[in-house]
């Protein structure tokens, strides 16, 4: 079992979560997430938490092939260098929720031109160090007629690993967005010793509209976790706009702070049309919390999954 919190002095910590409108122009999008750290730094932050495509939002398959950072062992590498050097200037941690990685198989084995990418969230800490690389799980294949079509496996392979990275401000479990209705894996992660679950995402509107606060508030509730969720808001291209609502949720499932989206309802903004990217959330969270939830509904002693 992977126990916690070398790092933690105290159980309070301050964090700042990211809503962007990341596009296909990734100097743009590196500059808004330097604009970010800067922000956090500023306001005592310790980490910064960037949605999935926080550096690069592809228009097409194909373009998010083309564009694809390499293999992390690879050394010219636009994203992971630009973000490498983001936390070593500003000293903070980084969450950066999903960038693409190439080098994955290819659909086919007897199409090898065909490859694909990784959906990689990586933990960087605040000397540039990657402490965590997590591959996306479960890829988002949807197609609701009318409202939603995508087919994220065209252009992106499965990861196989779970993983919970130590940082500063606790332990982390780390996630990318559709992942998020998957709860067994977040089980996975708590009995691992996840205090905080992590789920960046570009959630589409109307999946967002329908299950977005009541899919994260449950996973804080049922496995007594900070929830954070850094998000994609706005239109990135003609083809593709995201729900928003970054949000902050404790152990208790309250709602901590809400970015907001085009339907209003954030704790930040007050109304819709004051909602800009790239904004922040800067936010207190207090580990004790994690351990006083569990003490009052103690779920993981109450546990019978092996006995049904
Ligand atoms: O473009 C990329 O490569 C980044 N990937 C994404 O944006 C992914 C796959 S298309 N989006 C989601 O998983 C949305 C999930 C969602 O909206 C839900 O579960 O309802």
């Amino acid at each position: 079992m992977h126990m916690s919190t070398a790092f933690t002095s105290g159980s309070k910590h301050r964090i700042a979560v990211a809503q962007l409108r990341s596009t296909s122009d990734k100097f743009s999008n590196l500059l808004d997430v330097a604009r970010c750290a800067g922000w956090a730094k500023r306001d005592g932050a310790a980490m910064l938490f960037l949605p999935e495509c926080c550096c690069f939002l592809g228009e097409s398959a194909s373009q998010t092939l083309e564009e694809a950072d390499p293999p992390i062992q690879d050394a010219d590498i636009l994203i992971l260098d630009g973000l490498r050097n983001i936390a070593r200037e500003s000293g903070l941690w980084i969450s950066a929720g999903g960038i693409h990685v190439s080098g994955a198989p290819p659909h086919d084995t007897a199409d090898p031109d065909h490859s694909r990418v990784y959906n990689t969230h990586l933990i960087i800490d605040c000397v540039g160090t990657v402490k965590c690389l997590y591959r996306k799980i479960h890829l988002f294949d949807v197609e609701i007629p009318g409202q939603v079509s995508l087919r994220e496996s065209a252009t992106t392979a499965p990861g196989k690993a779970v993983k919970v990275c130590d940082s500063p401000i606790g332990c982390l479990g780390v996630t990318i967005c559709y992942d998020l209705r998957f709860p067994e894996m977040y089980v996975k992660l708590t009995t691992q010793g996840a205090q905080i679950l992590l789920v960046p995402s570009a959630f589409t509107i109307p999946t967002g509209t329908a299950h977005w606060h009541t899919l994260l508030r449950a996973r804080a509730i049922e496995n007594q976790c900070f929830v954070i969720a850094a998000a994609q808001f706005g239109e990135h291209n003609h083809k593709r706009e995201s729900y928003g609502h970054a949000l902050i949720v404790d152990p208790w499932g309250e709602v901590l702070a809400d970015a907001g989206g085009a339907d209003g309802g954030g704790t930040v903004s007050i109304d819709a049309s004051n909602l800009v990217t790239p904004s922040i959330m800067v936010q207190e969270i207090d580990l004790d919390l994690v351990t006083s939830a569990r003490q009052r509904i103690p779920i993981q002693n109450h546990r019978r999954a092996a006995e049904f």
